[in-house]
């Protein structure tokens, strides 16, 4: 599982229970997504001037990037209450409209995972967000009644990981589509300085970019790698993280230059020693691995083909210079 590693982009319950917290609580120490916060930022300003609600805003991109930051700070810059839910747990219509009729006026509702949404429940959500208005069906039967109910005007905060899975009529009712991009080793230093000062520890620039460097474009992983190198330096140094230090807590947790684990160096190992670097058939790499295939989908290839080490082809996957020279190996001549 994608969560028992150390560089895994899923939230893990180490992520949730750390204190004190390393998130960012206002648009000021929000870092990097330049142009994200530039369009919101001006969105918001422009709505307080209305006295309307923002835009319903739809925020998309891979785990750890910073969606549910971002809708707690959307709250907070507008001044309202920010009420959580997310797609899986509204089963039913009524448990949607039980969550709407309960919103104050410009109160912003986020819904996480908004692509698990059953069909139902969605078709709840369209007049809502279009004309603040839902029809619920009272009774059962040939005495069942459609009564419409009147909302407070609100924003409709959504986050998924998966924005294909959308469909378009609820994709197309968001007035503000945002991406969250993988962070620079800049913006992820700054991060990693920012929170290794609200954990009391300080920090070398080198040492921050050491971590940053290591942490997949992925601020939540950035803060897990920064706990675990706060803990070598404690015990290990003298408390200051140094890249000296860094380096040797990253390296014994077996995360390489440029944050790969064990599970990455296998996969590239076996593509590129075992299969001559493809093209070969994913079922082959996982019976070679034992590993599931979808495990090796979802949780391993993702950052290696947007890293550049593998590719995906019809006939299969193809290490890239690139993965060849992270291990070491002379790409051979005919191989393409
Ligand atoms: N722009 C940022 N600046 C500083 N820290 C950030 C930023 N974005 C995210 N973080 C840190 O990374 C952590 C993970 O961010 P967050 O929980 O918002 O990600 P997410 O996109 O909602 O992930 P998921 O898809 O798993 O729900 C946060 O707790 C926060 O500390
Ligand atoms: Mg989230």
């Amino acid at each position: 599982m994608e969560t028992d590693r150390i560089v895994g982009a899923q939230q893990t319950d180490d992520d949730i229970y750390n204190v004190p917290s390393v998130r960012p609580q206002q648009m000021f120490d929000y870092i990097g997504q330049t142009a994200v916060r530039e369009q919101l930022s001006l969105s918001m300003q422009a709505a307080k001037m209305r006295g309307e609600p923002l835009d319903h805003v739809l925020l998309y991109g891979p785990p750890g990037l910073g969606k549910t930051t971002l809708s707690n700070i959307i709250a907070q810059e507008m001044g309202v209450t920010l009420r959580q839910t997310s797609g899986p747990v509204i089963e039913k219509p009524g448990d949607l409209a039980a969550i709407l009729t309960r919103l104050e006026p410009h109160d912003v509702l986020f819904v996480d995972e908004i692509h698990r949404l059953s069909p139902v429940v969605e078709e709840v959500l369209y007049p809502a967000m279009e004309d603040f208005q839902i029809d619920i069906v009272i009774g059962e039967g040939p005495a069942a009644q459609s009564v419409k109910i009147d909302l407070p005007p609100f924003t409709l905060v959504g986050a998924t990981t998966r924005a294909g899975l959308l469909t378009s009529p609820l994709r197309d009712r968001f007035g503000l589509v945002q991406r969250l991009e993988f962070y620079s080793h800049d913006e992820l230093c700054q991060i990693v300085q920012r929170s290794a000062s609200i954990l009391g520890m300080d920090s070398e620039l080198e040492g921050a970019l050491e971590v940053a460097r290591r942490s997949r474009g992925t601020p939540r992983i950035a803060n897990r790698l920064l706990r675990r190198v706060r803990d070598y330096a404690q015990v290990k140094g003298d408390g200051i993280i140094t890249q000296q230090i860094a380096d040797f807590a990253l390296n014994l947790l077996e995360v390489d230059q440029l944050g790969l684990d064990k599970m990455d160096l296998r996969f590239l190992d076996a593509l590129v020693n075992k299969f001559d670097g493809g093209p070969v058939g994913i079922d082959s790499i996982s019976a070679a691995l034992g590993e599931e295939r979808g495990t090796i989908e979802d949780v391993i290839e993702p950052f290696l083909v947007q890293q550049g080490f593998v590719i995906r082809t019809s006939r299969g996957r193809i290490a890239t210079n690139k993965g060849y020279q992270h291990l070491g190996v002379e790409k051979p001549e005919a191989n393409e």
